[in-house]
């Protein structure tokens, strides 16, 4: 177990030096002073675990309202900080109203010298026992997360995605750092999350960082951790999710985020697996398997100048690309006719099919938002569905994609007629014999298909 730093306070000199030396191999650090109005800015700025304090301090005043008020700046300044209080003998029932407020212990002056160090390093390990608690919950939080996530798998027909899931199955059993790149939602983090699934670490914990949702500020402490008062706002000890991630896998979500001066810190833990939380110099040796992220192309932000090349040599071992859902056309009904399984079952609706006019739309759709926004169009109908058992193509409402001041239609061939009709009624300001010019069709054709289309 190691050994706290211990901060004594007590007015009395000779009480201090005698401490120092009762206490010394108890204690990694023991800092003394007589006066507690140093209090403040050593808790803040200092690394203590354990107070010492005593109940008064001005000559001829023994209320212990000092002790108390000094208590509760403590508590205030660092509520994780163990605070033992020093009482003078008769005492007790001050030292059971400081207790009432949160002391950890009280020692009764004069001190039996057993009893007082027995003391002190219950509470040290006491205050350990917390933090590890704290941490283990957080480990806790963080599985339960990643287990719910797990109950996704890769979806894949296409020849593209069938490769990438027997890559993924060799190099998951290595090390090796890998690189997925791809357009939004094309599935990177599932892919990670079967790396991970495979892999010889698949019992302990794959720790996903989203650098896009991460504050510059906040990139290191995020990811390093920092000790407490390391800067302002840091009360208590942090554990970066690097060492969060020890033993297992670090996901990094888009890295193409990671600001160009924190790279080369990055590229520091890779070389030398271990972390240096901000406000320490104690280096944590660290063991994680990193797999990153990003829908940016990395050699272009290299090439800008945005992204260090001897990081991305490092990140990138393995690279894989993952296609947008337009290029695997293959894979666009299965992963459809799942959404729709999880859906149904989700919203407990009676729909159970696809028609093939419905399929036949989404397979012909180009999908710029990928998976994810297949999977939500399947959501909306569903939801929509009221008691239909198969979904149409009526059911799926695509945004037309404008490109250069020219529309570009999506979705159906019936579809696209009947935007460009309504679109020419609005620009010929409902003229229609001027619409059925424009569209080369004769009036009659145009009555025609307003009343089909109900324009
Ligand atoms: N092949 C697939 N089979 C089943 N579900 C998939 C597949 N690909 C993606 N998904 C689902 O689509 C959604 C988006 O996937 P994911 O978050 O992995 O994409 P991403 O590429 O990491 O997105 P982003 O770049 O926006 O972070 C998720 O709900 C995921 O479960």
């Amino acid at each position: 177990m190691t050994k706290g730093k211990l901060l004594a306070v007590d007015d009395n000199k000779s009480i201090l030096s005698a401490l120092e030396l009762l206490l010394q191999d108890d204690f990694e650090e023991i800092k003394t002073i007589s006066n507690p109005n140093q209090l403040p800015s050593l808790i803040e700025n200092g690394e203590f675990d354990l107070v010492l304090l005593d109940m008064n301090f001005s000559a001829g005043v023994n209320t212990g309202n000092e002790g108390l008020y000094w208590l509760s700046r403590i508590q205030e300044l660092r509520p994780d900080m163990e605070v033992v209080l020093f009482t003078a003998y008769g005492d007790v029932e001050l030292a059971v109203k400081a207790l009432k407020k949160g002391a950890a212990d009280f020692v009764l002056k004069p001190w039996d010298n057993e009893k007082l160090r027995a003391t002190l390093n219950n509470v040290y390990k006491l205050q350990q026992s917390k933090k590890e608690i704290k941490q283990l919950k957080q480990k806790t939080q963080a599985l339960r997360s990643e287990m719910d996530r797990n109950q996704h798998f890769i979806i894949a027909r296409s020849p593209q995605m069938l490769d990438i899931l027997n890559l993924v199955r060799k190099v998951a059993q290595t090390d090796a750092n890998v690189l997925i790149t791809g357009d939004n939602g094309t599935g990177k983090e599932l892919i990670a999350r079967e790396l991970h699934r495979h892999s010889k670490r698949s019992n302990e914990i794959m720790v996903s960082v989203d650098m896009g949702a991460i504050s510059e500020t906040l990139f290191e402490s995020e990811l390093f951790g920092h000790k407490k008062g390391a800067f302002t706002d840091a009360r208590e000890d942090r554990t970066g999710k690097i060492e969060n991630a020890n033993n297992g896998t670090l996901f990094l979500d888009e890295i193409g985020n990671l600001p160009i001066q924190l790279q080369p810190k990055l590229l520091a833990v890779l070389q030398n697996r271990v972390v240096t939380p901000i406000g320490t110099n104690k280096p944590v040796p660290v063991d994680i398997r990193l797999i990153c992220a990003t829908n940016r192309n990395p050699a272009t932000m290299v090439a800008e100048g945005t992204f260090r090349e001897d990081l991305l040599y490092r990140i990138n071992t393995i690279h894989i690309e993952v296609p947008p859902l337009r290029e695997r056309k293959e894979d666009i009904e299965a992963i459809a006719i799942h959404f729709l399984e999880v859906y149904r079952n989700k919203y407990r609706k009676p729909v159970k099919k696809i028609s093939a006019a419905g399929l036949a739309k989404l397979t012909h759709y180009k999908w710029p938002g990928n998976v994810r926004e297949l999977q939500h169009a399947i959501e909306k109908a569903v939801i929509l569905s009221d008691d239909k058992a198969e979904l149409t193509p009526d059911d799926f409402f695509f945004q037309p994609v404008i490109h250069d001041g020219d529309d570009v239609f999506e979705g159906t061939l019936e579809e696209m007629e009947r935007k460009m009709i309504a679109k020419a009624i609005k620009s010929n300001n409902s003229n229609l014999s001027a619409v059925a010019g424009q569209l080369g069709v004769t009036r009659q054709t145009l009555y025609n298909k307003m009343k089909k289309y109900n324009l």
